[in-house]
């Protein structure tokens, strides 16, 4: 979709920026840009939309090579979305979204509705805000703004440049969740430079890592980067912590689960007890004639019962299941807000078998493949203090 082949720029005052970069982005992929300040990022974001001209190299979009294409065709194909949004003032909402249809010569109504579409997508809806000028707006809301403006005239690629820097905690936290859903219903290709390598982890399906002149460390998806940076550049870049940063890009897999006994509910006490005794956990999981969850039982429950009462008068219910693929951070989550020893995992209402505390500790030292770089030792004790 995207190729920058040997994409270079040197300033007059013999700067160089960015060296040769050599770097293909495919269709519906975000890829964050990373690296340490002035190492280049946004000087290639800014060549591939012309904002800056490149001194060597070429801009292939979708097989075209767009290095000599005009800045006007390439608004068309490409949207741009700035920190601090860059919204004009004196412009209302609904016309600073319309910019580019505008500049693209749509008609009027063809305008209005676009923008309706658009403020809709970002949760501000036309009736209320398309007549607001921007200094009616939260910080925030600016900020969604520039991301329906940036989509306005439906661009193939969507380049953003620190998007949610200006903006505390909290809302970009939100907004991160809101670009999450707006890009799995738009899959556009999206170039995103962030200094927060924890939004690059959120969002984006690669990470490109780049040191000083542009030059690519390392471009992976998250989990590879963290689970095994490509040199001690990558590692350090991506923090001493890369092994906390893994939870929220580590699925929770079949081989992290632990399998307890499990008893029907329509079991007798008598034989559920002997069932959990012949096991180290001190309890069994309940399920239905189905195999579907029920809930648990442990081993006093059943000797406080006739022998003969079933399971289902002992069975007590979980607070809270997760699915196989959750990430292990909202799992990890899930024990610590519940204090529970352990979690059960369910495929539906199918009950797959239980997660802990160290399974989720086992699952992140686990090396990731190809790996090159985990320093479990290092990571040991930063993981016990979760
Ligand atoms: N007009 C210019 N003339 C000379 N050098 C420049 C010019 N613009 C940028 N540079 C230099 O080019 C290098 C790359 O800058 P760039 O803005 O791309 O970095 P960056 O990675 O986006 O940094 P940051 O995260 O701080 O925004 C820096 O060393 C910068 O000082």
């Amino acid at each position: 979709m995207i190729r920058l082949d040997g994409l270079g720029k040197r300033y007059p005052d013999g700067t160089v920026a960015v060296a040769e970069l050599d770097m293909a982005v495919r269709r519906g992929e975000l890829v964050a840009l990373v690296g340490p300040s002035g190492c280049g990022k946004s000087t290639t974001l800014r060549m591939v939309n012309r904002l800056i001209e490149p001194t060597s190299g070429r801009i292939v979009l979708d097989g075209d090579d767009v290095t000599d294409v005009s800045a006007v065709e390439l608004r068309r194909r490409i949207g741009y979305v700035i920190q601090q949004v860059g919204l004009f003032p004196h412009l209302t909402v609904g016309d600073n979204v319309a910019t580019v249809p505008r500049l693209l010569g749509w008609d009027k109504k063809r305008q209005r509705e676009r923008t309706a579409e658009m403020l809709d997508l970002v949760g501000l809806p036309a009736k209320t805000y398309a007549d607001r000028y921007p200094h009616e707006l939260s910080g925030g809301q600016q900020q969604r703004i520039g991301v329906a403006r940036g989509l306005a005239a439906d661009p193939d690629v969507l380049l953003m440049d620190e998007p949610f820097g200006a903006v505390d905690p909290i809302a970009r936290d939100r907004l991160q969740g809101e670009f999450r859903r707006i890009q799995s219903e738009l899959h556009k290709t999206v170039l995103f430079v962030t200094h927060d390598v924890d939004e690059a982890v959120r969002l984006a399906d690669r990470i490109a890592v780049f040191s000083q002149g542009g030059k690519l460390e390392q471009f992976a998806d998250p989990a590879t980067v963290l689970g095994a940076p490509a040199n001690d550049f990558v590692a350090d870049f991506v923090g001493a912590d890369r092994g906390l940063r893994r939870l929220a890009v580590q699925p929770v897999e079949e081989q992290d689960l632990l399998h307890p006994p499990v008893v029907r509910l329509s079991d007798r006490a008598a034989d559920a007890r002997r069932a959990v005794d012949g096991a180290p956990e001190g309890y069994a999981v309940v399920v239905d004639d189905a195999g579907d969850l029920r809930g648990y039982v442990g081993a006093r429950a059943l000797t406080e019962v006739p022998p003969d009462s079933p399971v289902e008068d002992v069975a007590r219910r979980f607070g809270e299941t997760v699915e196989l693929g959750t990430f292990l951070r909202r799992a990890l989550s899930e024990l610590v807000q519940h204090d529970a020893g352990w979690l059960p995992v369910v495929d539906g209402d199918r009950f797959l078998g239980v997660l802990t505390p160290e399974a989720v500790y086992a699952a992140l030292r686990r090396t990731v493949p190809g790996d090159g770089g985990v320093d479990a030792e290092q990571e040991a004790p930063l993981l016990k203090a979760v």
